[in-house]
């Protein structure tokens, strides 16, 4: 199944039409920009393109009120004089004789895409919109919005195709407190939100926006606000709050559907956002949401004001959702003091309301409180400074070419074995098969094990050489062939492996300690081992088969180790007895294709040949399966990977959740 695109130039015919420096960033050029982008990338045409519509009144009464609904109907028959004046109503926005049109032809567009999705006609997809809509709420266009696209998709597709649990995230870098109104005590849809804020002194200045508002009554806990404190937040930050917040509880929450308020106004060189993060990480975020709801995910376009950061960052997120390699992202610093700061205060906000939060710290009584009381010309006088101040010119590199390699999944199996779904049998060498390269090898005879393993060791060199992007293995002693890889890998001068281990197993004290393997072993057997810093033993009281113990250590301890570390390759081991039941193995599978642009080797021990062909599925780009709403995870697992994140930090920033007590 594809990905969808929408896209209409329609929704380019509105455009201020008198001066407010609140709104001249909004312009037409912004959808042009995006879609030219796309097209230029040549990404519009690997996209399944799907027609736009009108949304009908109906569709738009699902959030707003009839009075409003009519009142903008009658703006395309006003004179200018008469838009003015229904402007001033309303706070940051314009209206235009032919604004409701293209209004109705965004939320039209957002209901097509989900439409495409829950359907089956399309996997996921993206919507070229505009005007955006995460700020309108029910009877007020607000900050450049008019109907509330992604309010009234997520209202859609709970009417219209029964959906259960809706997640919409929200990473633009405005809070949308129109969508946080709507479902604020709605249990059904999370919206996670994080947005500039400067404890309030940002646009849209509200109390509401802040990390203590959780959402009310049945709601409390399925609205999560992220406020950043300070501009110039950067890969690292972002990525902390994944890891940290949004992954956990998004996991735990377990959607059906996955919304996002693609909003790119959160990347380097906006004039709203003056944050620092390049337009690849939008690439990661895509991908980090894939496995989620069995891959049915709709990014709907919100802000972006810098042409150029949001082209680059808009393809960014097609690529991920076409499914191509992800792009390295470097000098991950670890997450600035006041991100720290901010990612604390919403764990404890929320640690009542998800069980994977439950074991956050408190906050610390020295906890400066992050509100101010605002003064009245305060605001105003802020305003003014910060108008001047943002005029430095933000460079950045443009973002690296994703190439696909020609073989998408080799597989060395015995002879006896299956070919897994959608992988062909092998023709000559030379014709390599698009999806799949089968070195059929029979390991069973008593080959030893160095011709055994040159099949393995020709699929690794192919990997390096950028022919194929991932390959899984099944061998006769998975232990032998771990460290064989190992060896064979670590002798290159510049490798880098991440190896992850998954069940009991010892590994060769000789891997732990060269530094150019990261060990991650996620087991449940207490390993006597001391680990250093680049052996991280986790163990599972309940073993591998609790879901949850298991995908918590993932995310905030492997994939923050995974990012900070950048391998070139992934080494994801399955060792005998490892009961790790295959939901988590195959979102595990999923997730760690964020590293070394998708070069990973799975080994799996030759009894656990049930586990090829779904591995094999995901390693060829289909989602993982969804793994149900998780249970809160034994206590002692979950003090233990806090115990691994505490005693870690300081060689692994991105395992912070709290800024450090000294000063
Ligand atoms: N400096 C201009 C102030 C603009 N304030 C409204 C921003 C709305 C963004 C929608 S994503
Ligand atoms: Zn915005």
């Amino acid at each position: 199944m594809g990905t969808a695109l929408i896209y209409d130039e329609e929704m380019t015919k509105y455009k201020l039409l008198w001066v407010d420096p609140a709104c001249k960033i909004e312009v037409p050029e912004r959808l042009t920009a995006s879609h030219e982008a796309l097209v230029r990338n040549g990404l519009a045409d690997r996209c399944v393109s799907l027609p736009v519509r009108e949304a009908v009144d109906a569709e738009i009464l699902l959030v707003h009120s009839e009075e409003y609904l009519e009142a903008v109907k009658q703006t395309p028959h006003m004179t200018l004089e008469d838009l003015k004046e229904f402007t001033l109503q309303y706070g940051d926005v314009y209206f235009h004789p032919n604004i409701y049109h293209c209004a109705k032809l965004a939320v039209g567009s957002a209901l097509q895409l989900v439409d495409g999705v829950m359907m089956g006609k399309v996997k996921n997809g993206m919507a070229l919109v505009r005007p955006p809509g995460h700020h309108s709420m029910r009877s007020a266009a607000n900050g450049f919005c008019v109907f509330n696209n992604v309010a009234i998709a997520a209202r859609y597709a709970k009417q219209k195709y029964g959906v259960k649990r809706i997640l919409i995230v929200d990473w633009d870098i405005h809070h949308g407190q129109g969508v946080q109104y709507c479902f604020e005590d709605d249990p059904s849809v999370l919206y996670f939100s994080w947005h500039r804020y400067e404890h309030q002194k940002f646009w849209p200045h509200l109390r509401d926006s802040d990390y203590d508002i959780v959402g009310k009554g049945d709601g409390a806990g399925f609205n999560i606000n992220v406020p950043w404190n300070k501009v110039g937040m950067e890969n690292s930050d972002y990525l902390s709050v994944f890891c940290h917040i949004l992954l956990p509880v998004a996991y735990e929450f377990c959607p059906d559907l996955v919304l996002v308020c693609a909003g790119f106004d959160s990347a380097i060189g906006d004039p709203e956002g003056k944050m620092c993060a390049t337009p690849e990480i939008f690439a990661h975020l895509t991908h980090l949401l894939m496995n989620l709801a069995g891959g049915k995910l709709c990014a709907v376009l919100e802000g972006g004001y810098n042409l150029t950061s949001l082209g680059q960052s808009v393809c960014q997120t097609v690529q991920s959702l076409l499914g191509d390699p992800l792009p390295p992202l470097t000098d991950l610093s670890g997450p600035c003091r006041s991100a720290l700061e901010s990612l604390q205060s919403v764990r404890a906000a929320h640690r009542q309301h998800w069980s994977c939060l439950k074991h956050a710290v408190d906050l610390p009584t020295s906890e400066i409180s992050t509100k101010r009381v605002k003064l009245s010309g305060e605001e105003a006088k802020e305003q003014a400074e910060e108008e001047q101040s943002g005029t430095e010119e933000k460079i950045w590199a443009e973002p690296l070419k994703r190439v696909s390699p020609p073989v998408c999944s080799a597989v060395v199996l015995p002879d006896d074995v299956v070919c897994p779904d959608a992988c062909e049998r092998l023709g000559s060498a030379e014709e390599l098969n698009p999806h799949s390269l089968i070195l059929k090898k029979d390991f069973l005879k008593d080959d030893d094990p160095l011709t055994a393993f040159s099949r393995v060791f020709s699929l690794i060199e192919r990997m390096k050489k950028n022919e194929i992007r991932n390959g899984l293995a099944l061998v006769g002693d998975v232990t032998m062939a771990m460290t064989c890889v190992v060896q064979h890998v670590a002798a290159e001068d510049n490798s880098r492996i991440l190896l992850v281990c998954v069940g009991n197993g010892n590994i060769p004290s000789h891997i732990k300690e060269d530094g150019k393997t990261l060990v991650v072993q996620i087991s449940c057997e207490n390993t006597v081992e001391q680990e250093s810093k680049y052996y991280v033993p986790v163990c599972l009281k309940k073993s591998c088969t609790d879901s949850s113990g298991f995908l918590q250590s993932v995310f905030s301890v492997l994939l923050p180790l995974g990012y900070q570390y950048n391998p070139r390759l992934v080494l994801l081991v399955r060792t005998p007895g490892s009961e790790v039941c295959d939901g988590a193995w195959l979102q595990l599978t999923g997730l760690l294709q964020s590293f070394a642009q998708g070069h990973t080797l799975v080994l799996l021990q030759e009894d656990d040949k049930a586990c090829v062909d779904p591995t094999a599925a995901v390693l060829l780009g289909n989602p993982a399966p969804p793994l149900g709403q998780l249970q809160a995870s034994p206590t002692e697992d979950a003090e233990a990977v806090e115990r691994i994140r505490s005693r870690l930090k300081d060689d692994w920033k991105l395992l912070m959740t709290a800024a450090p007590e000294n000063g």
